[in-house]
């Protein structure tokens, strides 16, 4: 295999409570439409599109997880091997909005750290807002994230919240194969080693992120993420 043909697949899963949009925000993503009837999600489903950060090709597997609390047994299964996480609320809905820690924990607790955005979903509907914008900045700094105002309906920003988390994992990625250190991310199924291939299981075959780093992308400087350690 060439070294241009090794391609990036990220598992991202899209978490939060029961009907702020998370799977409008993946249909929108991977299909480019807007349904307005509510289907709730039952247990897990997945979509995923490929896209071009910094010249490379991401492949992103987007895991649709149900919001609401009866599924949780399910769910949480497919938490495993995430590599990066959204954490979705909605303008209208407090409840959602008060439940983002818990959801981050859930995820944390299946697969240590990874990296994760926070979005406010349902822009469009600002005029009812129940959070207002500085509690939503606030629980942003709070937890290290970067929040995204989206509107799935309006298509606002929803591209921009993959093209930010694909950015930050390869980042992440690339200082640790810089470093030449070994690392896991998300959880215990997944290992990356230095040399650029995925060790999960010591079995080649079923390798799900494979890195090749590009010094260009950095110019040669450290990441900004720092030293990577084991998660
Ligand atoms: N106005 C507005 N409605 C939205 C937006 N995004 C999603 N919706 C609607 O909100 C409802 C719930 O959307 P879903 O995508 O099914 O929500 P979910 O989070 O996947 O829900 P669960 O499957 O129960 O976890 C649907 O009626 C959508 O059409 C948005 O940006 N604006």
């Amino acid at each position: 295999m060439r070294e241009e043909d090794i391609e990036t697949a990220i598992k991202v899963v899209i978490v939060g409570n029961g009907a702020v949009g998370k799977s409008s925000m993946i249909q929108r993503f991977c299909k480019g439409i807007f349904t307005k009837e509510y289907k709730k999600t039952i247990g897990v489903d997945f979509l995923e599109r490929q896209i071009t950060v910094n010249g490379e090709d991401v492949r992103l597997m987007l895991w649709d997880t149900a919001g609401q609390e009866e599924f949780d047994a399910i769910t949480k299964a497919y938490y495993r091997g995430a590599q990066a996480c959204v954490l979705t609320f909605s303008t209208v809905d407090r409840n959602s909005f008060d439940a983002i820690e818990k959801w981050k924990k859930k995820v944390e607790a299946e697969c240590g750290y990874v990296p994760s955005v926070l979005v406010q979903n349902k822009m469009d509907l600002v005029e009812q807002s129940v959070v207002n914008k500085e509690e939503a900045e606030a629980l942003a700094k709070r937890l290290k994230l970067r929040l995204y105002r989206t509107s799935v309906k309006e298509n606002l920003h929803v591209d921009e919240v993959f093209r930010y988390l694909s950015d930050k994992y390869m980042l992440l990625m690339n200082s640790c194969v810089d470093d030449g250190q070994m690392q896991r991310i998300g959880g215990p199924n997944v290992f990356t080693t230095g040399n650029g291939i995925d060790n999960r299981n010591g079995n080649e075959k079923h390798q799900t992120i494979q890195l090749h780093p590009n010094k260009r992308r950095t110019q040669g400087k450290k990441s900004v993420i720092g030293k990577c350690s084991l998660l």
